[in-house]
């Protein structure tokens, strides 16, 4: 410890360790990684768990960014700057790698902040492996596993905080739903992963035609749903000529003759879930029986 004491008071001024305590005796190290612990258990968000973990470390290193790379993709803290050396460590818990840990720092790790890390990496890791569970289940319980869209469990959530916005604050939304036309025949005569293949690319399709107020959703098979902010009647009509307008130029559904019908319907605040979903059934099922790829409000 008197290593890292002398270290730090040795090269502050240049600006990468900070001094960490002016006292560092084993009983003060003992209750700042105990209170690391306790603010660690405070959430089970991967990305806040890294915020409170850096900030707990910056007082020990003046590193310009910190990352964590999993499975479950990249997180870094905000405004990291990412262009310094890296210092990267394995994160286990026993023979379960969490992932890396990466500091940015534009100043070389000598081995004793190394080794405090090491102590306060103990610190972080059930913490962290709680947030990584946590994301997982998150994942597999509103997200479909094929496209990655919000499935039908989240659209219920969405679409009843939706109508209770339109009654309270008389925000208004409208419901969508699409089904693809012809889409059992790839899947018989081109194959699954073909037909798995076109899902995914009118996922893309529906994704790049909304903003980023709306919402996307895969009931399952091939039928999808939007909720819409704030439209107007003539709004839903861009969108849904846009999304056919997108389908018919895309190489993979064109090729394989795949179209889209649409039902859509505007909230009204007496709305019930049951009553605005039967509209846009109804619309869908007008836009079916017109011939397909049309869209029809109800
Ligand atoms: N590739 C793939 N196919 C799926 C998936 N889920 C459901 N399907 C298939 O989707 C097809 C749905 O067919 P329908 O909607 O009944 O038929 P359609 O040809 O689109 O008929 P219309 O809607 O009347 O134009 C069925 O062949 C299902 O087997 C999936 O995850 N991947």
């Amino acid at each position: 410890m008197e290593n890292v004491h002398i270290l730090t008071q040795r090269v502050s001024g240049r600006g990468d360790f900070l001094p960490f305590s002016a006292e560092h005796s084993p009983t003060n190290e003992i209750t700042e990684t105990h209170k690391l612990v306790t603010e660690l258990q405070t959430s089970l968000v991967i990305e806040d768990v890294l915020a409170i973990y850096a900030k707990f470390t910056k007082q020990l290193l003046n590193f310009s960014g910190l990352q964590f790379q999993s499975t479950l993709g990249t997180t870094q803290t905000s405004q990291s700057d990412t262009n310094s050396t890296p210092y990267i460590f394995d994160l286990a818990i026993g023979k379960e790698h969490l992932g890396q840990l990466i500091y940015f720092s534009k100043f070389p790790l000598g081995q004793a902040i190394e080794k405090k890390l090491h102590t306060l990496h103990t610190a972080l890791v059930y913490p962290l492996r709680n947030a990584m569970m946590y994301s997982r289940v998150l994942k597999l319980a509103t997200k479909d596993a094929l496209t990655g869209l919000n499935n039908r469990s989240q659209f219920n959530d969405f679409l009843l905080q939706k109508l209770e916005n339109c009654r309270r604050y008389q925000r208004p939304f409208s419901l969508m739903l699409l089904d693809l036309d012809n889409f059992k025949q790839v899947n018989d005569n081109f194959g699954h992963k073909i037909g798995d293949d076109t899902l995914k690319e009118f996922s893309k399709v529906l994704c790049s035609s909304i903003r980023g107020t709306d919402s996307v959703f895969r009931f399952g098979g091939d039928e999808f749903a939007l909720l819409i902010e704030d439209p107007e009647f003539t709004t839903n009509k861009v969108i849904a000529e846009r999304i056919m307008c997108l389908v018919r130029k895309s190489p993979l559904m064109s090729k394989y003759k795949v179209t889209t019908s649409i039902g859509f319907t505007l909230a009204n605040s007496q709305d019930s879930e049951t009553e605005i979903f039967a509209r846009a059934d109804k619309g869908l099922y007008k836009a079916k029986a017109s011939g397909r790829n049309c869209a029809k409000a109800y």
